[in-house]
Parts: structure tokens; sequence; C-alpha cells
């Protein structure tokens, strides 16, 4: 599992359960300023200092940065939006005894740490502040967001009002939403979380690498698993899936084809299926371990009826693509719970509607509705669970956004779905594989070069 990823509200219970459990609640606020004020200073050493607090716990974690540099030697001054208003932050206030600045008025430094708003955020800065922290971070050559960039929405990573981009986000206590989920995770190049003693758990984690085996001495093809990828009118995207699937770890891949064209790789064997009921036929097998539908299937009836025979064929699912712009059409009710859903945002609307709250109360208001697990895809992937566990995929490659990716990482999927067993393990590895094969594809990569590097991304996670 990854980092625990904590809501505002989660992380005030958090907070709430460390200090029923003894510790006060400023010596939270002080391990934070610590903690922070440490990373600043092992980046930074001496170098001028501007810390700006907010009138909440955030700023009163800035007063504590501001006075441990100090006593470092650091030359630091302080900036102030309005007075502190909560008990702690007073108190970590009182205890700097340099001068405050009004934030309007405070002239720029080489290294900017922004203490204004955290999690508490509730509305977006007035232009007048958006426009002062906006001009300050420009200014400096270095910049810490503490907590979070003030300005972000923290549960849904939303921007309330403009915000700069910062060298570092020091996460305190646990990551938030805003810390992977898109705009707020590009609102920063380096995000650090530090312990602040608090033991947070949560349902939502960032994702992790997996751990992955390699084959038993009595694996076999079938024991590793069999994936049939039902393929339609266009064949490129089915054949990406399918030698997706052929290097996720599977021990066998067979393409259900219209026609047998004699296409990829020798290792996978295409079957042509002229009418549904071949299609049916070759469902029947009983060694498949996990079926794809979706890429290059089609959006004809043709298409509709090649999907109705897997839907009904009680195999694992993986759908993607046109299986699911169909199902949107058809009738959403049709989706085959336990199954693993892998839509775009578009097919995520056409599928599901208007879902209110973020990217992840989205999948997950999702996977519950559809029981399968969702993998909602895009810059932040957000894999969610129906019995409420999510895992959040951020930070990967922006040139995943080309062609034939989606095949890619649907055949992955189908493939692992094929090894574990599990649907959620399984949609958790292909998204992690996935993006480590972008990660060494490095550049303007194409979806082929993806599936060249599986082998080697699985390497790394034996
Ligand atoms: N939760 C925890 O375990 C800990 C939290 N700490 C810090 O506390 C922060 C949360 O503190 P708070 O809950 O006090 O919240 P913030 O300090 O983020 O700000 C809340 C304050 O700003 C006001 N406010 C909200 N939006 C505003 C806007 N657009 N313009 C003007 N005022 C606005 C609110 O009414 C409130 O007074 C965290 O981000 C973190 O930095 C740490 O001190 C230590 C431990
Ligand atoms: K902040």
């Amino acid at each position: 599992m990854g980092a625990p990823v904590l809501t505002a509200a989660a992380m005030r219970a958090a907070e709430q359960a460390a200090i029923a459990s003894g510790v006060p609640e400023y010596d939270l606020m002080e391990r934070a300023g610590a903690t922070a004020a440490e990373i600043v200073w092992r980046a930074g050493g001496s170098r001028d200092t501007l810390v700006l607090c907010g009138p909440g716990n955030n700023g009163g974690d800035g007063f504590v940065i501001a006075r441990i540099l100090r006593a470092k030697g650091v030359p630091v001054r302080v900036a102030a939006l309005g007075e502190s208003g909560t008990a702690s932050s007073l108190r970590a206030r009182a205890r700097w005894d340099g001068p405050v600045e009004a934030l309007h008025q405070a002239k720029p430094a080489a290294q900017l740490v922004d203490a204004l708003f955290g999690t508490g955020l509730t509305r977006g800065l007035a232009d007048a502040v958006a426009a002062s922290l906006e001009r300050l971070v420009g200014r400096a050559n270095h910049s810490y967001a503490v907590d979070l960039p003030s300005g972000v929405e923290t549960d849904s990573g939303r921007l309330l009002s403009p915000v700069p981009r910062f060298g570092v986000c020091i996460a305190l206590g646990a990551l938030k939403p805003a810390h992977l989920l898109y705009p707020a995770a590009d609102r920063f190049e380096r995000l650090v979380s530090v312990d602040i003693g608090i033991a947070p758990s949560s349902p939502l984690h960032s994702l992790a690498p997996p751990h992955l085996d390699a084959p038993a001495s009595d694996a076999h093809k079938y024991s590793r698993g069999l994936v049939a990828v039902i393929g339609g009118g266009m064949a490129g995207a089915g054949l990406l899936a399918s030698r997706a699937a052929a290097r996720s770890g599977a021990g066998a891949v067979r393409r259900i084809v219209p026609d047998a064209d004699g296409r990829g790789p020798d290792a996978i064997i295409t079957s042509a299926a002229m009418k549904v009921a071949d299609v049916a036929k070759a469902l029947e097998d009983k060694r498949l371990s996990a079926v794809l539908a979706g890429p290059g299937l089609g959006r004809d009836d043709g298409a509709w009826e090649r999907l109705e025979a897997v839907l009904e064929s009680e195999h694992r699912l993986v759908l993607d693509a046109d299986a699911l712009t169909l199902l949107a059409d058809k009738g959403p009710d049709q989706l085959p719970a336990g199954a693993i859903l892998t839509p775009h945002e578009g097919e995520f609307a056409r599928l599901f509607g208007d879902v209110p709250g973020s990217k992840i109360d989205k999948a997950l208001a999702a996977a519950q509705r559809s029981r399968c697990v969702l993998v909602y895809k895009g810059a932040d992937t957000v894999i969610a669970a129906p019995d409420g566990k999510a895992a959040v995929a951020s930070r990967g490659s922006f040139w995943l956004s080309t062609a034939g990716t989606g095949d890619v990482l649907a055949g992955l999927a189908a493939g692992r779905f094929a090894v574990t067993g599990d649907p959620f393990r399984a949609a958790c590895e292909a998204v992690w594989l996935h993006g480590e094969a972008a990660r060494q594809a490095g550049a303007a990569f194409i979806a082929d070069d993806l599936i060249e590097r599986l082998p080697a991304a699985i390497a790394r996670r034996l």
C-alpha cells in the first residue's frame, strides 16, 4: 500500500485522535513547523527568507518555521495576513520576537515560505492576496508551500484562486487529495511528506509500486493466465491491447477477431470469429482467466452483439473504450459486477453522468454503483473499488497523452487480472507498470514503445 491520503475532515479527525491520546495541539504545530524548517534549512542554508503567515494554524506553522530558521542564523522576515485567529497560531506568533510586516507591503526574498492557508481554506484568496502571493513566489529563487499551496482546495485539487507554482510542497502529517489530483498537483515541482507524529489511516492511498511474483516451478501457460481480447473493426487498438496483455506476465493471449488477419506476434493466437455465435463459442473455453473487450471493438450493432456475448460469459472482464460507450448507450445497468472498467473522463461522464465531488469521490461512487473496479484515467488516475478503497496515481509522465496508451493499459489490466484474479490489485499493478514503462520510455514515445518496456518494468518489481 502507498501513503495514506486524508481529506481535510479526515485530517482533522486524525489530529483530534492524537490530541485525545495526550499530544497537546500546540505540540503538533511545533513538530510540523520544526520538520518543515529543517527541510528548508537543509536545502537553503542561510538564504534571505520571507515567511508568509495566514490567520489559521497554517500561519501558526509559518511562525514556528520563521522562529526556528532565525535561531539558526537565517535572515528571516515575516509578513502576515491579518491577525492570528486560533489558540495555537496565537501561541506560535507570540513566540516569534521579530517584526511582522503586512502582506501587501512585503518585499520579495530569495527564499519564500507560503504558510497562508492549508487544509482550512474554504474559498479562494482575495484578489489582492492572490496577487501578492504570485508576485512574491515569482520573485523568489526557491519557494516552499507549507502543507498545501495556498488557494488549492484540499479535497478536490481545484484551484479556488490563481496559485503560483512552488518549488517544493511540504505535506504535513499525511498526503491530501490535492497533493495528487490536478490541477493542484501541478502547482509544485517536488512533494515532500513529513511525519508529525500522528498515525493517519485511510481507505485512500497513493499508488504504491506493486510486489510481483515470478512464475512457480510448476507453472504452465494456462496456470499463468489465458487472456482473450475481443477485437472488432479497428485491428490496431485490439492488437496494442493484445501485445500488452502478452507482456503483462500472463501465460497466453488469444485474439478473437472477425477476420484472422495474421497480424501481431507469433506468440499471440488469432482466432477468426465471424459470427456472434463464434465469439460465444470461443468464450466457452473454461481455461480463460480474463477477457478484454473494448479497444477497437467498434460501436455498431455487430459490436454490441459481440459485447453482449462477452457480458454473458461470466469470465473476469476488463471493459474499455467502445465497450464503455456501447454500455452507456444501451444501458449502464448492464455493467457486469466484478469487472474492471477503464474510462477516461468522457467515457466516465457518458456512463455515470455528472457525479458530485472530487475525482476520487466520483470514482468511488461509480465503483459502488456498478460494483466494479474503476480505473478513472487521466494525468491523475484513480483506482476505486466498491468496498470504498482507492489508490491515486499521480505525477506520472504527461507524454502518456498519446494515441493507443489506453489500449495498452487495458491489455495490461486484463493480463494482470488473469494472473492475480483480484480486480483491484490487478488494476493497481497495471496502472503502476504502465506509468513505469512510460518513465522508462522517456519523451515523445508511442504506445508501442511502452509495450517493449513492460518486461523491464515487471522485472523491477519481482
Ligand atoms: N491537522 C493537523 O494535524 C495539523 C495541522 N496543522 C496546520 O493547520 C492547517 C490547518 O489549519 P486551519 O484549520 O486553522 O486552517 P488554515 O490555516 O488553512 O486557514 C483557515 C483560516 O482561514 C480562514 N479562511 C479560509 N479561507 C479563507 C480565504 N479565502 N480568505 C481568508 N480567510 C480564509 C478560515 O476562516 C480560518 O480562519 C494545516 O494545513 C496545517 O498547516 C499543523 O499546525 C499541525 C497539525
Ligand atoms: K500554505
